[in-house]
């Protein structure tokens, strides 16, 4: 792999064990200046599944999603102890380039974010600052079909992105997202903001995702975890020494962690005891 650049559709190596871990992720301490945010949380994101990450407000779920594809870099005072090894490589070594690990591990956001721009230039976006050489309508079609969407849109691909509802907003910022055909879509509550009709489309469409790609999503919502998750993480805020530092309780495959938690705090809060 050349130093500086995470070249896409290369298989993990590695890591291809039969677990298929495709990002694994050792947060050791994450700091937004002082603050510790999150300590001691290893995450491994399996190929092809949905991981989940569930838990209490604050208690540092995005911040670990978003350490995954270095989207903090961007914030002033953050700093990231520990590694995030994706085709044998540390993402956070010096020599790596954080746009290409983003381009590598796309995100959706909680609130759909659609530039104020025609359908067709939010998807082809990222091919253009890609400068993808090749059809960039084929692509488009590609994409918002992948999203779910080409039905609804493609009469009207001209229109304003912001023209159309909240729910067909965020399947166009996932078309836009895996218009450049990431590896690794992370996801951070992407239906908080949407009607439960919406809500389920877009389950349904990570359910379909997950087949050609591997998804990270937080949620609030229990069930939404249970109905998509593969793997579940579950953090939870320590407050024992006087701060408010997020960690990893506990993952493991959805149904067991739902069903046979083997926290004390996992249990407390799946039965609703603490939010
Ligand atoms: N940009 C920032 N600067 C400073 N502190 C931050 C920043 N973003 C998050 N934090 C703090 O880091 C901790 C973890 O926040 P984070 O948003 O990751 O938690 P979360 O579990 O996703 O919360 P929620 O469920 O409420 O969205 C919180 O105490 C939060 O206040």
């Amino acid at each position: 792999m050349d130093s500086a650049t995470l070249a896409t559709n290369e298989q993990p190596t590695a890591d291809n064990t039969p677990g298929d871990v495709v990002l694994d992720c050792f947060a050791e301490k994450i700091y937004y200046g002082n603050f510790l945010a999150v300590r001691d949380s290893h995450v491994p994101i399996c190929k092809n599944q949905i991981t989940g990450f569930i838990g209490p407000s604050g208690c540092g779920k995005s911040t670990v999603l978003k350490s995954i594809n270095r989207m903090n870099d961007l914030i002033r005072g953050f700093r990231f102890d520990g590694r995030v090894q994706f085709h044998g490589m540390d993402i956070y070594e010096k020599k790596v380039d954080p746009v290409s690990v983003r381009r590598n591990i796309g995100m959706v956001f909680q609130q759909p974010n659609p530039f104020s721009m025609s359908i067709y230039e939010n998807v082809a976006f990222g091919l253009r600052l890609n400068r993808f050489k090749g059809n960039v309508g084929e692509k488009v079609e590609k994409a918002l079909r992948g999203a779910a969407l080409w039905n609804e849109v493609k009469n009207k691909l001209k229109n304003n992105g912001l023209s159309l509802s909240g729910g067909q907003q965020q399947r166009l910022c996932i078309a836009r997202a895996i218009a450049t055909e990431p590896q690794v879509l992370l996801m951070d509550e992407p239906c908080s903001a949407l009607d439960p009709i919406a809500t389920r489309q877009i389950e349904e469409l990570m359910v379909a995702l997950k087949e050609k790609y591997t998804v990270a999503i937080v949620t609030h919502n229990m069930q939404q975890a249970q109905r998509v998750a593969d793997q579940t993480a579950f953090f939870a805020v320590d407050i024992s020494k006087g701060g408010r530092t997020g960690y990893l309780v506990e993952m493991a495959p959805t149904g067991e962690l739902f069903e046979r938690p083997k926290q004390k705090l996992t249990k407390e809060y799946l039965q609703g005891e603490f939010s």
